[in-house]
């Protein structure tokens, strides 16, 4: 850096005003990256959901586009750190990126108002193309700015900070930390209730406007709250266009070596130096520091892939489990909670009381020895989520195979029913029962034999990998097959459906169509709790209300004297039980991989601010940001399309890894000496002034090139 601007940076940096031995401008960086991530993590918890009931996309698009835009959010980094460091500083990038993200976001909440294009007032969008377009545009815009800014804000904060608060510089990543984890908590526990509101012009519809409206309005005060520190911060002002030149450098370093490659020419302690005859030692010291420091983030990803499957694989684990708590019930979603919730509890403590004390036990806890502890506890948790998952196992229904097909009976006819079924003992299922529970078949093709008269027998090709029921009417020769369910139905809810012994129409609230006599509905999802179906012919009418719990299948049997016993001879056969397994045997889980997201994602941050220099600072924080950006892109890949049969092996298998991973990551570490870049840039800053050779070396270059080009003109002439 030319003396004269560093002069102006510290000379800028001696006006900062403190408060308790932080500078003040801090404040409004923690507050803005607080309404910043309640804006970003408040629009993240209801996007799927967007996707899904709003888009009705299925299931797989909404996940991977959902998994695509997180990964480009930790991708544009590297996008606003070259605009930062090279072009318009942190503090205008800042400014101009947030402009962008909360344009995205109010672009995000528009495309969610169904009544812009619901001409026909049905309740649904009639242009699917322009809510999809306008939210699309949105996703792109939100990540340009918040990958953006990210990578900034981190630098810019510990750009306040002055020679003698280096403590204070390090409790405020720990402090960022919890402004982060804040604003996830709030926004995660708001916005799906906003969403749950009904709202609307024409009709009244879930109220995804406000779920989105409100994180677009939080961005807007982040940016306002950073804006208003204006005249506080200390800002360091950019260095020219630094990633072309650190590229040119490299380049330059690499032709160089190759052109030098014969043993005549002395060998250089590192291949950057081949750059010293025609760049700035300080630049490649620079270049030198950047690359040791991206060189250990290699192994990094790996705990990403694992953490970043707390929202996908541990949600989908404990839609398997039961979260009543006796004083409230917690849905499966709702469980990601818990890792905000601890990083609240987890940082303070680890701050003041753990590491002061492993210090004070004379132990070396470096930031490298800290991460590398941190994956191991991350390692931990899978196979703690391992260890729950066989005790889920255990409860699970006996599903079958892609080669079985299971089959249960259910006797709607007026009497008791002997069903000779192959290979099985013959069974006697009474009137308005079914058979006790699913019968597995290797074959498709079966003979049912019944005892009425006349006998009936009955051939029956199963689906392969499929549960039915073979339902068998009053009129027992009419029986049919209906499909089943084959998996615990999704989030955590039950599926029911009815089997109409009334001898009319009846019309069931929440299914879709009435129930003709003898007919069976499809499932319909009912979350857990109390709920209540009525039933009517069109002249009488009865309710039937049921508890649930989370995770059950049930049938229900509605008999002929149905309106005379008010509902209550209706009966239920059990097709899957109600999930047993409580969701509080993840709590360990999430807290082992808590406590490595602090010892390894806080002091990441820490370490990639420390080790970078001066003009690469944000450089260095997005490619911190990028490891995670790969994380994710891992877990789209890895964990979609490598399924292990067992889940629980798959928890071991990505335990291994990151275990394989840390070590290989501990012996890098083990080689890494920490440095001091202000030391080393004003170290050789001095050796510079005092150098006869450097401008003897560049002549020398400027010569050999010259003469290279004549040699050229010369063989073409
Ligand atoms: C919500 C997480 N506990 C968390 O703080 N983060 C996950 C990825 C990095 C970090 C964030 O910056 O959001």
């Amino acid at each position: 850096m030319p003396d004269s601007k560093m002069d102006e940076t510290k000379k800028k940096k001696k006006k900062t005003a403190e408060c308790c031995g932080y500078p003040i401008s801090i404040f409004f960086i923690v507050v803005n990256e607080f309404c910043e991530r309640f804006s970003y993590y408040g629009m993240r918890a209801v996007l799927v959901l967007y996707f899904r009931y709003f888009l009705l996309w299925d299931d797989d698009l909404a996940t991977s586009i959902y998994h695509a835009f997180v990964a480009l959010c930790y991708l544009t980094p590297i996008l606003g750190a070259i605009i930062a460091d090279s072009w318009l500083g942190k503090f205008k990038t800042i400014i101009y990126l947030s402009i962008v993200y909360a344009v995205g976001q109010v672009v995000m909440a528009v495309s969610t108002i169904h009544d812009i294009t619901d001409a026909n007032r049905d309740g649904t969008p009639d242009n699917f193309t322009l809510h999809i377009a306008l939210s699309m545009l949105g996703l792109v815009l939100i990540a340009l700015g918040t990958g953006g800014i990210k990578p900034c804000v981190a630098a810019f904060g510990g750009d306040q900070f002055q020679e003698h608060q280096s403590r204070q510089l390090n409790t405020f990543f720990s402090v960022f930390y919890l402004c982060i984890n804040a604003g996830s908590l709030l926004s995660t526990l708001i916005t799906p209730v906003l969403r749950a509101q009904e709202c609307g012009i024409h009709t009244q519809q879930q109220c995804y406007p406000l779920a989105f409206g409100v994180p677009a309005a939080l961005m807007v005060v982040s940016l306002v709250v950073f804006i208003a520190g204006s005249g506080m911060y200390t800002k360091t002002a950019p260095e020219g266009n630094i990633m072309g030149s650190v590229c040119k450098c490299i380049w330059f370093a690499l032709n160089n070596r190759f052109r030098h490659r014969s043993d005549i020419y002395p060998k250089r302690e590192h291949w950057m130096d081949w750059a010293e005859e025609k760049y700035d030692k300080l630049l490649i010291a620079q270049i030198k520091m950047v690359l040791k420091v991206l060189f250990l983030y290699i192994p990094l990803p790996m705990f990403w892939t694992l953490f970043d499957q707390k929202g996908s694989r541990w949600t989908l684990q404990a839609t398997t489990m039961t979260g009543d708590f006796g004083g409230f019930v917690l849905q499966p979603d709702q469980m990601q909670t818990v890792n905000p919730i601890l990083i609240l509890t987890l940082v303070p403590i680890m701050d003041r009381i753990i590491f002061p004390l492993i210090k004070k036990c004379g132990l070396n806890f470096s930031p490298l020895k800290r991460m590398t502890v941190g994956m191991l506890f991350a390692a931990t948790a899978f196979i703690a989520a391992a260890l729950v998952q066989m005790e889920i196992d255990k409860t699970l229904p006996n599903f079958p195979s892609s080669s079985e097909s299971q089959l249960k009976v259910v006797n709607m006819h007026s009497e008791s029913l002997i069903v000779t079924v192959p290979s099985q003992e013959p069974l006697l299922i009474g009137s308005f029962e079914s058979s006790p529970d699913y019968i597995t078949f290797d074959q498709q093709d079966i003979r049912l034999a019944f005892n009425t008269t006349p006998e009936i027998n009955k051939d029956l090709s199963l689906i392969k990998g499929s549960r039915q029921t073979l339902i068998i009417p009053s009129e027992p020769a009419e029986m049919y097959l209906k499909e089943d369910i084959k998996s615990k139905p999704k989030e955590g809810k039950n599926a029911v459906r009815f089997v109409n012994g009334w001898t009319a129409y009846l019309n069931i609230t929440n299914l879709e169509s009435s129930l003709q006599p003898s007919e069976t509905s499809n499932y319909t999802l009912v979350s857990q709790g109390m709920r209540k179906f009525t039933l009517t012919d069109g002249i009488q009418s009865c309710e039937f209300s049921r508890k649930f719990g989370f995770g059950s299948s049930y049938t229900f049997l509605i008999p002929s004297d149905l309106f005379s016993t008010d509902c209550e001879s209706i009966k239920e056969i059990e097709d899957m039980q109600p999930n047993s397994v409580h969701m509080a045997l993840q709590i360990p889980q999430y807290f082992l991989i808590t406590t490595g997201e602090v010892m390894f994602s806080v002091t990441g941050l820490q370490f990639s601010y420390s080790q970078a220099p001066k003009n690469m600072k944000s450089v260095l924080q997005a490619g911190w940001l990028c490891t995670n950006a790969v994380g994710n892109i891992i877990v789209l890949i890895v964990a979609e399309l490598g399924k292990l049969p067992k889940q629980w092996a798959e928890y071991v298998l990505f335990a291994s890894l990151l275990v394989a991973v840390s070590i290989i990551f501990s012996i890098m570490a083990y080689f890494y000496t920490y440095i001091d870049p202000a030391e080393i840039e004003a170290e050789i800053l001095k050796q510079q002034e005092t150098d006869p050779d450097k401008k003897k070396k560049k002549e020398t270059l400027e010569m050999e090139e010259k003469e290279n080009e004549q040699e050229i003109k010369q063989t073409k002439i």
